[in-house]
């Protein structure tokens, strides 16, 4: 193949909308969320590849479902399967993919869902641009607080192994940053502080699900007080 024409850059992204207006709809977010007997929220759970982010979600989904509560599982290697399958993982592509989730889970959030994002989303203020965008009462950051080590030991798709032989650049936690949460409503320790024992699913599944009964998100407004008054870390604060 002769000449080493350069890839043409990407077309520049349209320019932001303009003469458009937001269209309230006719039924409020109240009464969604007392047809569903729930509060719309976004539970985000940021930490390592391998450190459980996936798994809890879905037990926690499970979880919800048992207790008569609708939830969506928004997970980062899906969405990019799909709606962020033009993202790679320079920082820039990871600031669209977290932007892009962000205004789905608040979509659903505000459909009444109680909204799981399971994403790496390793900056700070990525996660932040979220939080502020949906608002702080809504935003439940869990922080999976799981060591590289253990996510290494586990490495259940080989990528870890891959990212050491530098086939795989750029890889979280071994040569791309993990900014930790400063303070996330929810830690989630691999090993219990007191005697060291493994953390199993289902109990970091529970926890989440106290955090949102006890916030006020599993009944509807009308026999609760308000959903998501600021609060310290649940149990397992970091
Ligand atoms: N370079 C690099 N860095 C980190 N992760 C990588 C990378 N390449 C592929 N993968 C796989 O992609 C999953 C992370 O996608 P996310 O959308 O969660 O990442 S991010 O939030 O945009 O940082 C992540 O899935 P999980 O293991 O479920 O976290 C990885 O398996
Ligand atoms: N609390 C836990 N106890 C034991 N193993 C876990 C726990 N959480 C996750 N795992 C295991 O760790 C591996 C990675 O979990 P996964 O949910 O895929 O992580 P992530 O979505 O953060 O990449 C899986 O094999 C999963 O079964």
């Amino acid at each position: 193949m002769g000449g080493d024409a350069a890839t043409p850059p990407p077309p520049p992204l349209c320019p932001s909308s303009s003469n458009i207006k937001w269209h309230a709809g006719c039924v409020t977010k109240i009464q969604r969320s007392n047809l569903l007997r729930q509060k719309g929220c976004i539970v985000w759970f940021t930490g390592l590849s391998g450190s459980g982010k996936s798994s809890v979600a879905c037990a926690l989904e499970t979880r919800l479902a048992a207790l008569g509560k609708l939830a969506y599982v928004l997970d980062g290697d899906n969405v990019r399967h799909g709606l962020n399958s033009n993202l790679g993982f320079s920082a820039a592509d990871r600031a669209e993919n977290i932007r892009r989730v962000g205004e789905v889970a608040k979509l659903f959030a505000d459909a009444g869902l109680v909204t799981l994002v399971s994403l790496i989303s390793p900056y700070r203020s990525h996660r932040d641009a979220v939080r502020s965008s949906v608002g702080s009462p809504s935003f439940i950051e869990v922080f999976m607080d799981v060591p590289l080590e253990v996510c290494e030991q586990r490495d259940c798709k080989g990528l870890y192994r891959m990212a050491r032989a530098g086939v795989i650049k750029g890889f979280t936690g071994i040569d791309d940053p993990y900014e930790r949460p400063l303070r996330p409503e929810i830690c989630l320790r691999a090993f219990d502080a007191g005697d060291g024992s493994a953390v199993s699913l289902h109990s970091m599944a529970q926890t989440v699900v106290d955090y949102l009964a006890q916030h006020g998100f599993l009944s509807s407004y009308d026999c609760s007080g308000d959903a998501g008054a600021p609060a310290a870390a649940a149990n397992g604060s970091c």
